[in-house]
């Protein structure tokens, strides 16, 4: 059989390249013909991973012409979240952050080969928007069809929550593989993992709580990268008093590395109340955001290297052994591949705040190839 031409893509607000990652996952036929990010060190990261640097300029100076000439037929977007967080002013179209996904909007009717398909990802809170509002206009006058879901890791297997909105939409005449979900706002995994029969087609009965679903996910210790170093994590400024301060595990631990992922005995002392503290055997752990590492509160789980069940009540958070979870456990907690890697002079910091804008690829896989799939 004769193969089809690749599918052109332009990914938008490129980042470290989820959406790259996730359609390469979803096995689509593609060529990424451009991204486009204004942040340099996210670039850098980018080309190091895959060859070629996005075009590092502002989104929001590309014209109609512009977009028209990479002939493109599919448009991946990942704009800014902060105007729509919950934690933020929520000054939704009003924020200048929102500008360039604004720009693009406005563009699209402007294109003379308006693109095919289209997804967007954003964080939850975005669908109550008013730049949510213009985006469904905008598609709805341009004969799209649309599909909306909000969808978590957690319901994929993934021991990590980290709800987020996306919107799916086909130019007509493409439609999508089950129609009913046309226009719906979707909160369950099922029509993508091809269970539409098991759906409750209409209204408010798709929209399940996630948190209810039968899933089992699997326990965090199969995400990290040093499972074995559970009770070397105890830091010397930690330990309980009846372990050795001169043990061989700890001086090396004190002096290598993994130093540097001790949660100090200080923030521990200031902020133990509000953090997320989580197991290895835990199935589940806070969404990681690009301040994790920077800030405790409401940024990522740490992680406990005292099992649980060997832990009594009286022992303290001091005597738990936490950690912060290393940037490559973000990773595979955000479903990145094995080969991706950051370049050696990125900082700790930066590599938390690129992976905490970031996506899951898992969840995004499945949702770009239930996009791609035919009815
Ligand atoms: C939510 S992050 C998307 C991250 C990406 N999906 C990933 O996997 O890493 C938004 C990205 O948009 C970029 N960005 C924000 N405003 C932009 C603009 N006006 N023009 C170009 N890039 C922009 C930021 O640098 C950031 O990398």
């Amino acid at each position: 059989m004769e193969q089809e031409a690749p599918w052109r893509v332009l990914e938008f607000y490129s980042g470290i390249g989820g959406m790259r990652y996730s359609l390469m996952k979803a096995g689509v036929n593609a060529q990424f013909v451009e991204a486009f990010d204004i942040n340099d060190l996210a670039n850098d990261v980018y080309q190091h991973n895959f060859g070629s640097r996005p075009y590092q300029g502002n989104i929001q100076n590309l014209s109609a012409a512009d977009l028209d000439s990479y002939k493109a037929n599919v448009w991946l977007l990942s704009p800014p979240c902060q105007p729509y967080t919950r934690q933020g002013l929520q000054k939704h179209s009003g924020d200048a952050r929102a500008s360039s996904f604004l720009k693009i909007i406005d563009l699209i009717p402007q294109t003379s080969q308006p693109p095919l398909m289209l997804f967007v990802e954003n964080v939850v809170g975005f669908e109550t928007s008013d730049t949510h509002s213009k985006m469904l206009d905008m598609l709805e006058q341009n004969h799209f069809t649309t599909q909306e879901f909000i969808l978590s890791p957690l319901q994929f297997g993934v021991p990590y929550s980290r709800p987020r909105y996306f919107c799916l939409a086909k130019r007509k005449p493409l439609s999508f593989r089950n129609m009913a979900l046309n226009k719906q706002l979707v909160l369950d995994p099922s029509p993508l993992l091809g269970h539409d029969k098991d759906m409750i087609s209409g209204g408010d009965q798709l929209r399940r709580n996630s948190d209810n679903l039968p899933i089992t996910c699997e326990a965090i210790e199969s995400f990290l990268e040093y499972p074995s170093f559970s009770n070397a994590f105890n830091p010397e400024s930690c330990l309980p008093a009846h372990i050795s301060r001169s043990s061989e595990a700890v001086d090396e631990l004190v002096s290598g590395t993994l130093n540097q992922y001790i949660v100090p005995l200080s923030l521990i002392e200031r902020w133990g109340s509000a953090m997320d503290i989580v197991f290895p055997e835990s199935t589940r752990c806070c969404c990681f955001t690009k301040s994790y590492y920077r800030y405790v509160k409401g940024t990522g789980s740490l992680l406990s290297t005292v099992q649980s069940q060997t832990k009594d009540k009286t022992s303290s958070l001091v005597e738990s052994g936490l950690r912060y979870f290393t940037p490559r456990e973000v990773a595979n907690l955000h479903s990145f591949p094995k080969e991706f890697q950051f370049p050696e002079y990125t900082s700790l910091r930066q590599r938390y705040a690129l992976l905490g804008n970031s996506l899951s690829v898992a969840v995004v896989a499945s949702l770009l190839s239930y996009l791609f799939s035919e009815p």
